[in-house]
């Protein structure tokens, strides 16, 4: 079979480390940094913005000396030939012509000089155009095939009259769903008495119509002028003035509708105004981003704005896969606006001396659904109680579920709900396509088959998992097709390469997880395809909101199979019907890519052996570097106070899960492979189930110590490797193996002497830090969803009072 070479899509979810700094209680995070000193990803300073918010500055400034392993260098190697872009050859194509006519014209005039020469040009002309097909085989196939695709294209608008059935068999079954999304009267009195009235809708109906209208300082509006940005959209028209007011904001607006500058402009208006005297400087604007991707294009964002009004504002962003110390340095100098993702946050604000959110003005939590889901629900009540109760919050996304009533009733104070266009959940601007997967053998074979007759650039393509995006990746350069590959088995290098490789044109196509789908926003892709259906109705809308966005036109195509049907129903249910169209691709071509796979079976294999093989001996050179680094570093590694973290490793474990399980059950439309997984997550029974609280207390501190002592241990055990390794070796004696230091040692590398238990020199300023600061946070209403994303703690679905920012 010809899927015979795809991994088992096991863990089907993609579930990026988003708690890049989850550190247990005592232990110190693995992290480069902690071992390297010279070892930065330092953006400060070097990085430029504008409205390109992927350019290559992202990247520059991410170089830590090791190339990463690139397939495509594997595959050019065993191919022995450089894979091309569908955008560098159509270059080529151009050039060839252009050379040709050029070569054609200059024929023409010397034909009247001379008859005799022009025997010999015509031979010359002859041989330069084989040479070219000959060169560019490639690009004469492609041509033809470009035809294919024309002739395609009719082809199946035909086919999709005759199929007419299949669309109709989906619509039937609408109405039987409909009572599953409706709200019930007594909840939408709930929310009615919860959120305040909108004033842009009831008060006052007319909207700004431009920005100036909305009394923003000169400088603002001269960069919204420069970034062309000229008429706000509706969620901007309507949000930026109740945001200028100071009010609380629950925002949603479709995908691509500009909500970024929506929660932008405003605060940045505000900073213009803030106190600038002695002592002002303070960190006074959060914003949180559920991926670091997110938080950089946030950043590029507020950056572009900031520097073309000409503003005096300075940013820092806090993600994980950046340099910590790096970060800690620019908290030191009060940055005013903090772009993070929730892990990082706080770490910083558990482990960077003097780092508080005390000045806190205006916090915004953007995709606040999904930070749900990402299992950040204990992560977002730490943060949201170090910040003062006075100040502004406002949560924005796209898709908002019941699973953010906790967030909302817990950060916002008197509300306004600002929901444009509620019954719209995709861009006017979006034609959906359904292709019909009969048996998932014929799935990898109609991706390749619809890459390579009809989508040739500008896509994403979504999938499950890491695994089945990277082995697809490997298959697409066997097959001559340039991509990249975005989830979170990547370094935050490798991330924001194949995202600055996909906006450059350098790739064609992005194959990603849903670590892509959320927010980003990428100019000029064309096409979204999902490989497979999301879990989640949310996840498709987002997936595909990554196209059409900014009212521009844009296409998603999906592949569906028989248990991908329900999902397809709720897909067609959300959308308009002249958004809707039934694609389907001829059963010669999916039989051509079938054997064409069956055939690489086996080269596929042999490049990933290959990339292991040249992984491995990469790890050998970083552990043996690292171990030298523990050796050469020792004294300062060791001075180092040890990184600690407001959650056990366990309580993080269980917290997620039970978020992420909310977060499912808060759709009434997961599909049923969650639920299967949910529910044998739920027999798993825990190693301290069954305990009393007492005997957890004492279990966990027992298990703390012997984490400690084995930590100790394999710290020694580090050095004395790094120090045999730096030893001449004898020529007959093998080189030692490096065994797995790195990951126990460098957690250790906080203890002094690795003797008895060292508690964080910022234990104590944390406690007192809390202590001086509670008058300032909200109270730590606990929020413990259950399946049904409902509160398990008290005052269930009570309105504002005594739970909100009291
Ligand atoms: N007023 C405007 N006029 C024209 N273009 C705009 C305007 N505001 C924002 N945009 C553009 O719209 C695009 C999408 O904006 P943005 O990323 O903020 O959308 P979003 O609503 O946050 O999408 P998502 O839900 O996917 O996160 C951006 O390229 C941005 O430059």
């Amino acid at each position: 079979m010809a899927n015979d070479f795809i991994t088992t899509i096991d863990s089907d979810d993609e579930t990026p480390n988003y708690g890049e700094s989850s550190v247990s209680k005592g232990k110190t995070p693995v992290k480069n940094d902690d071992l390297d000193p010279d070892f930065e990803f330092d953006f400060a300073g070097g990085r430029e913005t504008g409205l390109d918010l992927w350019g290559g500055d992202e990247v520059k400034g991410l170089k830590n000396g090791t190339e990463p392993i690139n397939v495509d260098d594997i595959i050019e190697r065993r191919r022995g030939k450089p894979l091309e872009s569908y955008s560098d050859r159509k270059r080529k194509r151009k050039a060839a012509i252009e050379e040709e006519e050029e070569q054609e014209e200059s024929d023409d005039e010397e034909e009247d000089d001379d008859m005799e020469e022009d025997d010999s040009q015509v031979d010359l002309s002859g041989s330069e155009e084989d040479d070219e097909m000959s060169v560019d085989g490639s690009d004469v196939e492609s041509g033809s095939e470009e035809e294919d695709d024309e002739d395609e294209e009719e082809d199946e608008e035909e086919d999709q009259e005759q199929e007419e059935d299949d669309d109709d068999d989906a619509e039937g079954t609408e109405s039987s769903d409909d009572d599953e999304d409706e709200e019930t009267a007594a909840e939408l009195a709930r929310k009615e008495a919860f959120f305040s009235k909108d004033p842009t809708i009831t008060d006052d109906p007319t909207l700004p119509s431009s920005f100036a209208a909305m009394n923003l300082s000169r400088p603002l509006l001269r960069a919204l002028t420069s970034l062309q940005l000229t008429q706000p959209t509706p969620i901007q028209a309507r949000a930026i003035p109740l945001a200028l007011q100071g009010r609380d904001i629950l925002g949603s607006a479709v995908t691509g509708s500009g909500k970024t500058a929506a929660f932008m402009i405003p605060l940045l208006e505000r900073l213009c105004y803030r106190d600038r005297g002695k002592g002002g400087q303070a960190c006074r604007v959060l914003i949180l981003c559920p991926t670091r991707e997110l938080a950089v294009q946030c950043e590029s964002v507020g950056k572009a704005l900031t520097e073309k009004g000409g503003l005096d504002i300075r940013f820092a962003l806090l993600v994980g896969g950046l340099s910590l110390n790096a970060q800690a340095h620019t908290l030191r100098t009060l940055p005013d606006v903090l772009i993070a993702t929730p892990g990082r946050l706080i770490d910083h604000l558990t482990n960077t001396p003097s780092f508080t959110l005390s000045a806190l003005d205006v916090l915004v939590i953007d995709e606040a659904d999904r930070m749900l889901e990402a299992g950040f629900t204990d992560e977002l009540e730490e943060i949201i109680k170090s910040c003062p109760r006075s100040r502004q919050t406002m949560l924005f996304s796209a898709t908002m579920t019941d699973s953010v009533d906790e967030l909302v009733k817990l950060s916002l104070d008197k509300p306004i709900r600002v929901f444009v266009d509620p019954k719209r959940n995709t861009a006017k601007g979006l034609i959906q396509e359904f292709v019909r997967i009969k048996s998932d053998d014929t799935r990898s074979p109609s991706l390749l088959a619809l890459c390579k007759r009809t989508v040739r650039e500008k896509c994403i393509i979504f999938f499950r998992s890491k695994a089945l995006a990277h082995q697809m990746r490997i298959v697409f350069g066997l097959n001559g097709l340039k991509a990249a590959e975005l989830h979170g088995n990547l370094t935050q290098e490798q991330r924001l390469q194949a995202l600055n490789d996909f906006k450059a044109g350098t790739v064609d196509y992005l194959l990603a997880t849903d670590l892509a789908s959320r927010g980003l926003d990428i100019k000029g892709v064309e096409t979204v395809i999902n490989y497979d259906m999301p879990g989640q109705l949310a996840q498709y809308t987002h997936r595909v909101g990554r196209t059409a966005r900014a009212g521009r036109k844009g296409r998603s195509i999906s592949l569906v199979g028989e248990s991908d049907r329900k999902m397809l129903k709720l897909a067609i249910k959300q959308s308009e019907s002249e958004q809707i169209r039934h694609r389907i691709i001829p059963i010669e071509a999916i039989n051509s890519m079938f054997e064409k796979l069956n055939e690489i079976k086996e080269e596929i294999q042999d490049v990933l052996k290959e990339e292991k093989e040249e992984k491995l001996m990469r790890q050998a050179d970083m552990e043996l570097k690292k171990g030298e680094n523990m050796v050469q570093h020792q004294d300062e590694i060791y001075s180092r106070p040890a990184r600690t973290w407001f959650q056990s490793e366990k309580d993080k474990q269980n917290s997620k899960s039970v978020s992420k399980d909310a977060y499912v059950g808060s759709f009434p439309n997961s599909s049923s492979k969650q639920d299967d997984k949910k529910d044998k997550k739920e027999v798993k029974r825990g190693k301290y189930d069954g305990l009393s609280r007492k005997a957890k207390r004492r279990k966990m501190a027992i298990e703390e110590d012997q984490a400690d002592q084995q930590s100790s241990k394999s710290t020694s055990i580090a050095i004395r490797n790094a120090k045999k390794a730096s030893r001449p070796v004898k020529i007959t004696e093998s080189l030692p193996k490096p065994k797995s230091t790195s990951s126990s040692s460098s957690k250790k590398s906080g203890k002094v002497g690795g003797g008895g238990k060292k508690r964080s020199a910022f234990d104590d300023n944390n406690k007192s830090s809390s202590k001086s600061h509670e008058g300032m946070r909200a109270k730590p209403a606990k929020v413990n969803l259950d399946k049904k994303g409902k509160s398990k703690s008290g005052g269930k679905g009570k309105p504002a009072k005594g739970k909100g920012r009291k």
